[in-house]
This record gives structure tokens, sequence and C-alpha cells, in this order.
């Protein structure tokens, strides 16, 4: 795209910027294709956005991106270079509105969906994907796990990517065919105007418990940051599907009024309910009622525990709104593959089981154990620990859930981060000792999920929570791989084991 093209479109679009041009050059003979905000991704055409983080000032990169083939920088501020320059106060906020026009407004393409809450957002995400896929409505996915574009797949950096690469991935999305995007929404991104840019035509919450405090102060902030979502970024026609077995889905329902649908695993007068009828090794047998009928459907889930039928009701009732048939819907449920590190459960030879599981909150170790409650005949061993440089507040409560559900509790390092490992741990146990289960600590985590695999036997099950299929585990010193899963299967090795 020509710079005179885009610049005419920010101004169309009423983006609040200011342009400088340098004397001597000209915006019809800039040609932009791309941006960026990391100077070392810079090619040839890419617009650099120099956003200010946490630890560094992106505009000390700004000469480095020109050097690299960056024609125009979108900054905070007038710099030296002699380069174009669209000027905004906020470039993490404006980045996702300017390259939405750089990108031809993608989204406007697609059917917009963005799912938000403390936990379930992955899993519901990746569901309703399956199922508008299944429904032929092709979807693409952004999310903590991956990034599909309808063509390819790739590892996420993070829940919701910054604003340029959102747009970058919408672009693709929609050069592949997809009709419509079922993405992430962090309290993060939604803060930080990550996701200016966008509009939804439907919009998800699952639940809002005990979690980054640190950033948001209170839950009352928290909460307001993801009301956001609904308030600010919704289009025409929008419907929103929230969980109200939440106290804060609940105000969130009441707040939204005709809009939004109601889902619960508890209220049989929610738009879409269902309960469970059986557990098994395979799985739960649910039963369903939604607006369409009364009850009585029946479906089998290849997953475990309440927070997974919740998750489900999620996807249901957005594909639902959405026309998909929900009979069509539970059918697609009743295959889908799980979501990596999310419950996955290993069968041992011998007559144990090891679940790897990415709890890593109060609210998920709670659900992540009582989903495994049903099917352990034997002891249930929990080994985990808690992120550093990340909401500290939520250790105690951790530890608490974690010996309330288990009947034997392992602390170790997660990823400590800047942090010490084992004041991280120290803080996590005052929660434990509230119970009395018997407990460990042991700062390797290696050794401390070796210690798990050792003490369990028939009928046992050992959950390794808190990183689900994470690869890196990042120490002070930096990030070294690590995946929970591989431990597994190392120790399997060692001791003769076999996963079955
Ligand atoms: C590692 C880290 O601390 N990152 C924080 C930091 O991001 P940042 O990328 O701006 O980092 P920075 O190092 O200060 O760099 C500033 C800028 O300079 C650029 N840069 C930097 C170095 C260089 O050599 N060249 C260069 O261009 C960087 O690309 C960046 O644009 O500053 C941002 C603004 O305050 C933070 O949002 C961000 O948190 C990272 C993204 C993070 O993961 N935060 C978490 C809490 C988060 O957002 N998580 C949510 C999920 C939450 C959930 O639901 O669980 C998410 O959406 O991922
Ligand atoms: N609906 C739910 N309610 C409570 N806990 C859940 C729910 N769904 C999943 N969990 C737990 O939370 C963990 C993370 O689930 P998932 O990845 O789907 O959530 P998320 O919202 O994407 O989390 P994050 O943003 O931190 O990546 C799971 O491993 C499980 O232990």
């Amino acid at each position: 795209m020509r710079l005179d093209k885009l610049i005419k479109a920010l101004d169309e679009g009423g983006v609040d910027y200011r342009f400088h041009l340098p004397p001597g050059i000209s915006a019809a003979e800039i040609e932009v294709s791309d941006m960026v905000c990391d100077d070392g991704k810079v090619c040839r055409g890419a617009i650099f956005a120099a956003t200010k983080g946490d630890r560094r000032d992106a505009h000390d990169f700004i000469s480095q991106a020109v050097a690299a083939g960056s024609p125009v920088v979108l900054c905070e501020r007038e710099v030296e270079e002699r380069v174009p320059q669209i000027i905004s106060p906020n470039v993490r906020a404006a980045m996702g509105r300017v390259a939405s026009f750089l990108y031809g407004e993608p989204a406007k393409k697609m059917t917009m969906i963005a799912l938000t809450g403390t936990n379930g957002k992955t899993t519901s995400t990746f569901m309703t994907q399956a199922i508008l896929n299944a429904a032929g409505i092709k979807s693409g996915l952004m999310g903590t796990v991956q990034n599909d574009d309808g063509k390819s797949v790739d590892e996420a950096e993070h829940t919701t990517p910054e604003g340029c690469d959102i747009q970058r991935l919408l672009s693709r999305m929609a050069a592949n065919g997809c009709k419509a995007c079922a993405m992430e929404a962090s309290s993060h991104s939604i803060e930080q105007g990550r996701i200016n840019g966008l509009g939804f035509d439907r919009a998800g919450f699952t639940n809002l418990t005990w979690e980054h405090l640190d950033y948001h102060g209170d839950m009352e902030h928290y909460f307001l940051a993801k009301k956001k979502l609904f308030d600010k970024y919704m289009r025409n026609d929008w419907k929103a599907c929230v969980n109200i077995d939440d106290e804060y889905g609940r105000r969130l329902f009441h707040a939204l009024g005709e809009r939004a649908i109601s889902y619960s695993v508890r209220d049989e007068r929610a738009d879409f309910f269902a309960s469970v009828k059986g557990v098994t090794e395979k799985g739960l047998a649910i039963e369903v009622k939604t607006p369409e009928s009364r009850g009585g459907d029946e479906a089998r889930l290849p997953l475990f525990g309440d927070h997974n039928v919740s998750n489900a009701l999620q996807a249901l009732s957005i594909a639902w709104s959405l026309g998909v048939s929900y009979r069509d819907s539970l059918a697609v449920l009743e295959t889908i593959p799980n979501v990596s590190g999310r419950l996955d459960l290993y069968r041992l030879d011998n007559g144990a089981s090891c679940v790897i599981d990415f709890a890593h909150t109060p609210d998920g170790i709670e659900k992540a154990l009582s989903a495994l409650r049903p099917i352990c005949a034997g002891k249930l061993v929990i080994v985990f620990g808690s992120g550093g440089e990340n909401d500290k507040s939520k250790r105690p409560a951790m530890g608490e859930a974690a010996a309330r559900g288990a009947d034997f509790v392992i602390l170790t390092t997660d990823d400590p981060r800047g942090e010490d490992p084992a004041s991280i741990m120290a803080e996590i146990e005052p929660g434990v000792k509230r119970h009395g289960t018997p407990y460990a600590m042991i700062v390797d985590r290696r050794a401390a999920v070796y210690e798990g695999l050792d003490r369990a036997g028939s009928g046992d099950v050992i959950v390794i929570a808190g990183r689900g299929p994470e690869t890196r585990q990042l120490l002070k010193e930096g990030a070294v791989p690590l995946v929970d899963r591989e431990i597994m299967t190392d120790w399997c090795a060692l001791r003769g084991r076999k996963v079955l």
C-alpha cells in the first residue's frame, strides 16, 4: 500500500495521530506492506511501531529499524531519523487501528468471536473453531497455545497478540478463505488496547476468579477490564454468551440485557444447561437443554470435569447464536480432541495415571482436581508451583486449593523468572498448611515429578499442573527447554514403565 493512501485511510477512519513528513520525502513514493513492533522482525517495507514496554522503550531501536528497511515509523514523539512518522500518544493502543487499515481491514471480512474470562478461554475457543469448521464456516484461531490462519498453525507467544500481529494474522486468515475468527481476549490485551481496530459479532465470558491482581489491583478492576470487551468492542447485532454459574458472569449477564445468552451447569433456567449423567475413564455422559429443546439430548464428551461441560456450553451457545444447530455442535464435541496440556491423561502400565494440566490459578487447580476425583480409585497427587513475577497474592490460595482437593501435594518450581524458586514455594506453603494434607517441597521440577510418579501405584492419579504443553522454563538465568510430558516419558524410560 502507498503511504499516502494509508494516511488518507487513517484520516477517514478518525484515527488520532499527527503525521510528520520530513522535507524532500513524498508519501506517494513510499510503499508499506507490513507492521512490526520488534526491530529484529523488520523487513523491507515494514512500518516499525515503537511501543514502550515494561523493560524497554522501542524508540531506542528506531534507528536500527530504519537501517533494516523500515520506511515509516509509528511512534509517540518526533524522532531525528529522516523517515515519515505517524505520531500517536499511545502506540500500543494505536497500532491495531493503524495496522487494520494497512492490511485492508481484514476483521470486516469475517465473523469475529472473542472469548474472555480467567479460565477456559483456550478450551472454548478450540471447541468453537472445531464446531464452525465442521459446519462449513472456515474459522481461524488465536489463543494461548497456537494461532491458526486457516492454512498453517504456529505456536503462540501471547494469549492475545500485539495489535499489529493480530491484524497481520487476520489478513492471512482472510486470504486463506476464513469466514470467521475465534480468538481469546486477555484482560491485559483489552486494558492495553491490543484489540483496538477490532469489532466483534459474538463474545463469550467464561468466569472470573483470582488471577492477575498484580496487574489489575483488585477483582473489581479485573472485572471492569473484561467488561470493556462487551461495552466498547461489539458490532451491530452482537450477542454475548455468558456463564451464569460465575458470580461476575451473573453480573455481566444482567448488565447486558437482551444481548446476552446464558449457560449453566447448575441452573436449569439458563438458555443452555447441561448436567453430567455419568463419568467413565473415557469421559462424561451429559444431558443438554437448549433454547430449542427441553432437555433430553444426550452426548458423550471425551473430556473430564464440570468445567469442561461449561466450556462445551460456551462453544455450543456461540455456534448456535451463529446459526449452527445444537445437534451438529454436540456431534462435533463428541469427538473433539483434547486441547494440548488441558487434562491430558496418560495411563501407565502399573495402573497409575499421569495427567498434564495447565491449571495455574486457585480455581483452575480446584477444577482440575475435582474433575479427576471421580476417576481416581486411589490417591490423587498434585505437583505444581507458581509463576514468578506475576500475581503473588494467589500463591497461598493455590496451595489451599491443592491441599483441599488432593491427597498428597508436591510443591515445586514453575517459571520462576527473576524470583527465587524456593521463596515462591514458601509463599504457597501456608495455604497447603491450612489443611492436614501431607506435602513435600522439591525445588527441581524434574525431581518433584519423579517423586510423584514414584509414589503413584495402581489406581492413583498424579497431576502435573501449571505448564500444560509449555516447552521452555523461564529461569533467572534465561529460558531452558522443559516439557512436562517429556519428564513423564523420561521417568518411564528410567523405571522401565510404559504409557499404555
Ligand atoms: C516480558 C515482558 O515483561 N513483557 C511486557 C512488556 O512487553 P514488551 O514486549 O513491550 O517488552 P519490552 O522488553 O519492554 O520491549 C518494549 C518494546 O521494545 C521492543 N524491542 C525490545 C528489545 C529490542 O531489542 N528490540 C525491540 O524492538 C519490543 O518488541 C517491544 O515492542 O511490556 C508490556 C506493556 O506493559 C507488557 O504487556 C508485557 O508483558 C508480556 C506481553 C506478557 O506476557 N504479559 C502478560 C502478563 C500478558 O499480557 N498476558 C496475557 C495473558 C494473560 C492471561 O489471560 O493469562 C496475554 O495476552 O498474553
Ligand atoms: N471453565 C473453566 N473453569 C475453571 N477452570 C478451567 C476452565 N476451563 C479450564 N480450566 C482450568 O484452567 C486451565 C487453563 O484452561 P484454558 O487454557 O482453557 O484457559 P485459559 O483461559 O485459556 O487460560 P490462560 O489464559 O491462562 O491461558 C486448564 O488446564 C484447567 O485446569
